[in-house]
C-alpha cells in the first residue's frame, strides 16, 4: 500500500436511502476516507453489542450514513502526517467515536487522528488486541475503578453481571487472576462451565440477583461489575456492602436506574461510571500494559471465537439476540 489515490480497499458499508438502512460491502477508494493524520491499514476488528446495533441498523449509534462500522482496529501504519508514528508500527485504536461518529474497523484501511492510537503492549499480537478489543478495555477500566476505590479480594465477593457477554467473560477472569472470589450472573445457564473455567467461584442465574424489593437488600457484594443496567445494576446497588463499589459500564437491559440513595448515604456505596470511547490516554496505555501482564493468555484464547468480514451481518443478530458468548475477533486484512 502506497497510499495513492487510485487504489481501492473493502469495507462493510452501512447505508441508508429511501429503501431504509443497510449492511452492504463495498470497495472504496482512498478519496472515500475521512479525515485524519494517520493512514492504518487494519489487520482485525472486533464484534462489540454497540457493533451488533450498528450494523443492524438499530438507531443510536451511527451518527451519519453511508459509514463504516466496527469501534476497535488494529493495524500497521501507513503514513502518519503528524510525525507521532512510524510507517510499521502496530497500534491499536479503540473509541474516540470510530464507528459510530467517523468510519471504524471493518475496512482495509483507516484513516484516524494520532493521538487516538496506542502502541500495541509487546510482545502481544494483533489478534491479542482484538480478542480484548472494546469490551475487554471496558472491562480492565471497570476493575483499575474498583481497585482505585479500595475495592480488594478481603472485602468479600464480587459480582459480575452479563457475565457470558464480551464485558463479563474478561472481568471474570481479569478478576479471578487477581484473588477475587468472583459471583458470575448470567441468562445463560448452559455457560456455567464455560464461566467456571474462566475462574468464577459462583454462577448465577439472572433471576437468582436479589430483587429489587427495598431501598437496601441484604449486604453481599463487596464489589460490581455490571453490563445490564436497569433493575440488575439498582438491585446491585441496594446489595452491595458498606463502603463497596460498583462499577456501571453498559445498557445491555436497559438504560433507567430506579434506586434510591440510601445505599450511598447509609452504606457510602459508590457508583463509578465506566466510558472507554473518552477514556484518557494515560489510562488507556495503563490498562493496555495491565492487559498484556495480567489476562491469562489461556482463558481469552478460550473466550475467544475468529470470524471473516463477511460473518458481520449475521454475528451482529446474534450478539444482540444475547447468543454470541465471550469475545468476536473479525479478519479484516489478516
Ligand atoms: C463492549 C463494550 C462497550 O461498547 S463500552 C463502550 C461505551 N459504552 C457504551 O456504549 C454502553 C453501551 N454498551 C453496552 O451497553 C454494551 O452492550 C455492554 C457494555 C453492556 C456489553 O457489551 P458486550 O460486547 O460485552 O455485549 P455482549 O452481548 O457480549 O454481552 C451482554 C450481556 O448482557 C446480557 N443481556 C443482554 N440483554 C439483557 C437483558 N435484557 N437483561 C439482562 N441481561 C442482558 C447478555 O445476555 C450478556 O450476558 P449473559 O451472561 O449472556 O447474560
Amino acid at each position: 500500500m502506497t497510499g495513492e489515490t487510485n487504489e481501492f480497499f473493502r469495507a462493510l458499508r452501512m447505508v441508508k436511502d429511501e429503501a431504509g438502512i443497510r449492511a452492504e460491502f463495498q470497495d472504496l477508494p482512498l478519496s472515500a476516507l475521512p479525515e485524519g493524520d494517520t493512514l492504518v491499514q487494519v489487520q482485525y476488528s472486533s464484534l462489540n453489542y454497540k457493533d451488533g446495533l450498528a450494523v443492524s441498523g438499530k438507531p443510536g449509534v451511527l451518527r451519519g450514513y453511508p459509514m463504516t462500522p466496527g469501534i476497535d482496529l488494529v493495524g500497521k501504519v501507513i503514513s502518519c502526517e503528524s510525525g507521532q508514528w512510524q510507517p510499521g508500527d502496530a497500534v491499536i485504536l479503540t473509541g474516540w467515536g470510530i464507528g459510530e461518529r467517523t468510519d471504524g474497523g471493518y475496512a482495509g484501511l483507516a484513516r484516524v487522528r494520532s493521538e487516538w492510537l496506542v502502541p500495541l503492549p509487546p510482545p502481544s499480537t494483533p489478534q491479542w488486541a482484538m480478542s480484548v478489543g472494546t469490551a475487554g478495555f471496558t472491562a480492565m477500566l471497570a476493575v483499575l475503578a474498583l481497585e482505585d476505590h479500595c475495592v480488594t479480594p478481603d472485602r468479600g465477593e464480587v459480582l459480575v453481571t452479563g457475565a457470558a457477554g464480551g464485558v463479563g467473560s474478561v472481568a471474570v477472569a481479569l478478576l479471578a487472576a487477581a484473588g477475587f472470589t468472583v459471583t458470575a450472573s448470567t441468562g445463560r445457564p448452559a455457560e456455567a462451565d464455560y464461566l467456571r473455567s474462566l475462574g468464577a467461584a459462583n454462577v448465577i442465574g439472572r433471576e437468582d440477583l436479589p430483587a429489587l424489593k427495598r431501598p437496601l437488600e441484604k449486604e453481599r457484594w463487596g464489589g460490581v461489575i455490571d453490563s445490564v443496567g436497569g433493575a440488575t445494576l439498582a438491585g446491585a446497588i441496594a446489595s452491595t456492602r458498606t463502603h463497596g463499589a460498583v462499577a456501571a459500564c453498559g445498557l445491555a437491559g436497559g438504560s433507567d436506574l430506579p434506586t434510591s440513595v440510601f445505599p450511598f448515604i447509609l452504606r457510602g456505596v459508590m457508583l463509578i461510571g465506566i466510558d472507554s470511547v473518552t477514556c484518557p490516554m494515560h489510562r488507556r496505555q495503563a490498562a493496555w500494559e495491565r492487559l498484556a501482564r495480567d489476562l491469562p493468555a489461556e482463558q481469552l484464547q478460550a473466550m475467544t471465537q475468529i470470524h471473516p468480514l463477511e460473518d458481520v451481518p449475521a454475528l451482529a443478530q446474534q450478539i444482540l439476540a444475547g447468543q454470541v458468548r465471550g469475545r468476536v475477533v473479525i479478519e479484516v486484512g489478516g
